[in-house]
């Protein structure tokens, strides 16, 4: 499914018109019916539903979304909150449809009128503001979405909540906090930013009738169970340790062996066919009893680089530590061309140093910063990231030709070429040490398993995210998860491709 922004919707829609002969009115009627069935599991017979109308094209989504609940003998409020004058196009065309169809609606004179019939009501349908607005709402906006805001009501958004800026970016401003969205088309990249994806609750995208062959392709998408169904690698029967990939895991220390451990535990967990281990001769002892299918190499002197060929792909960094000695672990990997690798965690920190060096590697470098990490890559503030993280995703895999994971709630996946996926599973559980070193192993793993490496990145994060989820349905709860009941967990997960 696409994510879009503001522009490129109205883009779609335009390419709806021009190149299927769909038109406003029509998109509309849609959009409106679509949405309002999406509705009626959230609302029952015996709700008073109010529904207010705003000037634009989403005040029209409202007409038409207030009409169908009427028709289907609901109890429903309709207000318009601007003056008629400001109701113009295809929004007012389906005002007129509305009137003619015996419906009445109530016009905002003032907010105490509207404040009553919301005192009475149990259901709210924001259809005031959409992709279409700009800057801080104005009144009489803002006073509505504030009263909304304080019913204890269900408040059920069009699109989008009131006053969320559709694109990232945009930090100052003021929405209706909806418990539900019904999003029209394709979520907008606010639906996946920590600030703005609060105001929409739950959501979910209805169908309007677009023609998917012509729409323009934005590469930016939300990746889901059915891309990992038609992409996930399979185990042929005549496979053998050789086809799965042979992987080199690099990090963990003396008192921190676990990182590494989990790595490779997770690596095997998710199908590789050979792990390798370089660690701390120290952390051998603590490892080893928990990832007995792995072997440990080390290099000259009892070095951290051993000979790297042979491998199908090279973790780094999980637990390594931050001294100039692994510094220059670090900065022989990137110069060696031959392996795709992965770096992560203190491999993160060490590499800052290197980054120019990144683009002359010939094989897929993968990055898994969190903000913080991406933060002092970028030098810029974690805010500043979190504000706007597709488009600094972006600039920053293409700049340096690597794959970035920008981790966290909504994981951003960006290849050197700017294409971006997106995966929103996983939960809470999984703020604890050591998530980040069980999403390494398993992206080690799909990585030497998979051609794609977008395909790989995107569900290594899939499974990783949809196994804490499986587990804090059953057995679990978010509080007490461990890292390592992830690893343990994948099996589940795995059952639930293969059956
Ligand atoms: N064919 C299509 O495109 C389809 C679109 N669809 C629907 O249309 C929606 C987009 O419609 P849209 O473009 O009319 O914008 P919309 O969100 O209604 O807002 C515009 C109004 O807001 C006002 N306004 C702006 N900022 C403001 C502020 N800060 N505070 C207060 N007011 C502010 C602005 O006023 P102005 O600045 O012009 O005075 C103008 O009156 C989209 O989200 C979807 O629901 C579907 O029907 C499917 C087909
Ligand atoms: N609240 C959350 N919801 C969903 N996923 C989360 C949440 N918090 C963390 N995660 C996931 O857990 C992992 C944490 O990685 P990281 O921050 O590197 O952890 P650590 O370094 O402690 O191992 C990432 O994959 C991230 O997407
Ligand atoms: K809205």
């Amino acid at each position: 499914m696409d994510i879009v922004t503001a522009q490129e919707m109205y883009e779609r829609d335009r390419v709806a018109m021009e190149a299927a002969g769909l038109d406003g009115k029509m998109l509309m009627e849609n959009a409106g019916r679509a949405v309002a069935y999406d509705f009626l599991r959230h609302i029952q017979k015996e709700h008073k539903i109010v529904v207010l109308i705003g000037a634009g094209n989403n005040g029209g989504d409202g007409f038409v979304i207030a009409r169908t609940l009427l028709n289907l003998g609901y109890d429903v409020e309709a207000w318009q909150v601007v003056p008629d004058a400001k109701t113009t196009g295809d929004a007012e065309a389906h005002k007129r449809i509305f009137q003619a169809s015996g419906h009445p609606y109530r016009l905002l004179k003032s907010s105490e009128d509207l404040n009553t019939s919301l005192c009475r009501a149990d259901v709210c349908i924001d259809a005031m503001l959409g992709i279409g607005v700009k800057g801080r709402l104005r009144e009489p906006y803002a006073d509505i979405v504030r009263l909304c805001n304080e019913r204890s009501i269900v408040r059920l958004a069009v699109d989008l909540p009131s006053g969320v800026p559709a694109d990232e970016g945009e930090e100052d401003f003021e929405a209706f906090q909806a418990h539900y969205t019904s999003i029209i088309e394709a979520p907008k990249q606010s639906a996946f930013l920590q600030h703005t994806q609060p105001y929409y609750g739950e959501w979910s995208v209805v169908e309007i009738g677009l023609p998917p062959k012509q729409l323009p392709d934005h590469r930016r998408r939300l990746w889901g169970r059915a891309d990992v169904e038609r992409t996930l690698p399979g185990r042929e029967a005549h496979s053998h340790k050789g086809s799965h990939g042979k992987g080199l895991v690099i990090g963990g220390s003396r008192l921190m062996p676990g990182s590494v451990a989990m790595t490779a535990r997770a690596a095997l967990r998710s199908g590789a066919g050979l792990i390798a281990v370089s660690t701390d001769s120290e952390a051998i002892p603590a490892i080893s009893p928990y990832v007995q299918e792995a072997t440990f190499v080390e290099g000259e002197n009892g070095g951290r680089v051993p000979d790297l060929g042979g491998y199908d792909g090279i973790a780094v960094g999980m637990g390594l530590g931050r001294n100039s000695m692994q510094e220059t672990v670090v900065e022989r990997l990137v110069r060696e061309k031959e392996t795709p690798l992965l770096v992560d965690a203190d491999g993160l920190y060490l590499l800052k140093g290197f980054l120019g060096e990144l683009k002359n590697r010939e094989v897929p470098t993968v990055l898994t910063p969190h903000p913080g990490e991406f933060a002092h890559l970028t030098g810029l503030s974690i805010q500043e990231i979190l504000r706007a993280p597709f488009s600094y995703s972006k600039e920053f895999a293409e700049k340096h030709g690597v794959y970035l994971v920008l981790k966290g709630p909504s994981t951003i996946i960006t290849g050197p070429d700017g294409e971006q996926r997106v995966d929103v599973s996983g939960n809470a559980g999984l703020a604890k040490g050591g998530s980040g070193d069980v999403l390494s192993g398993i992206l080690l793993s799909m990585m030497m398993q998979t051609e794609h490496v977008m395909d790989a990145l995107s569900n290594g994060c899939f499974l990783h995210g949809s196994t804490a989820d499986l587990l804090v349905q059953d057995g679990h709860s978010k509080v007490d998860l461990l890292a390592s009941d992830v690893i343990e967990g994948l099996s589940r997960t795995f059952r639930t491709f293969s059956s």
